[in-house]
């Protein structure tokens, strides 16, 4: 049998602290080069499970598996080798580094992962094809991403997730700085790539009206139950 691109199972997480968010999730699955799109109101815990996926918090109990492998057999420093080699995470301020030149920023997660790098081989022709993919001009390579429109911000952090194929994307809220029109724009570019890389999509929001492009929406609520930790 395949394995899933992710797959949660009885996982349980709170945050330290008294009275601290608390969530748990039954379970959830996403096949390979599946798109799920997962609804949720501010505050109900979207980041949080994101970075339960991502391996940058681990759970306290139950078993966070990206393909196959659970992440919480992993020590933190194996577990952050892992995300970069397995996940491309789009982060809703984007993260780029704004003096680095866009090259920098698309081929930054490749130094952490020769895997990731392996599949690229010559790396700076991929990220000039991404860019040039994904509508972002000409010589735009060089130029430092501070400097770019919010939209070409965005553009260069998806070259940066979608760069040596990795299985499993990961977005938080990247439209939520865009108009309908930049929106739309901007998923059919990230479907068209991720398509061609045979990449699974998460993306988190609270924008129902991006759910036609997805193979799935699924509210927050129906897979996650949360509460505040006694003290
Ligand atoms: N680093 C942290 N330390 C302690 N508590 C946290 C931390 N991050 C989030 N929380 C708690 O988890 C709750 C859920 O936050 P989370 O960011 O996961 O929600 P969200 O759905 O992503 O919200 P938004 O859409 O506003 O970004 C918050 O109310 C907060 O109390």
């Amino acid at each position: 049998m395949t394995k899933a691109a992710l797959e949660l199972s009885d996982v349980r997480f709170s945050w330290p602290g008294k009275g601290g968010f608390a969530l748990t999730c039954p379970t959830f699955a996403l096949g390979q080069g599946e798109s799920v799109l997962l609804l949720g109101e501010s505050g109900s815990g979207k980041s949080t499970l994101l970075s339960l996926i991502c391996g940058i918090v681990a759970a306290d109990q139950g078993e966070v598996q990206v393909s196959g492998t659970d992440l919480g057999k992993l020590r933190v420093g194996a577990r952050d080798r892992f995300r970069a080699e397995n996940i491309g995470v789009i982060f809703q301020q984007f993260n780029l580094l704004p003096y680095g030149r866009v090259a920098d920023n698309i081929l930054l997660p490749l130094r952490f992962s020769p895997e990731r790098r392996k599949r690229v081989g010559d790396s700076s022709a991929e990220a000039a094809r991404l860019c040039a993919d994904l509508g972002l001009p000409d010589g735009v390579m060089n130029t430092p991403a501070g400097r770019l429109s919010v939209g070409q911000q965005q553009r260069v952090a998806v070259a940066r997730a979608l760069i040596g194929r990795p299985p499993l994307i990961v977005a938080d809220e990247p439209t939520s700085a865009l108009d309908a029109a930049t929106q739309d724009t901007f998923l059919e570019l990230l479907f068209r790539q991720t398509r061609e890389a045979g990449s699974a999509v998460l993306m988190v929001s609270h924008d129902e009206r991006l759910g036609d492009r997805f193979d799935r929406v699924i509210r927050l609520e129906d897979i996650v139950k949360t509460e505040r930790a006694a003290a």
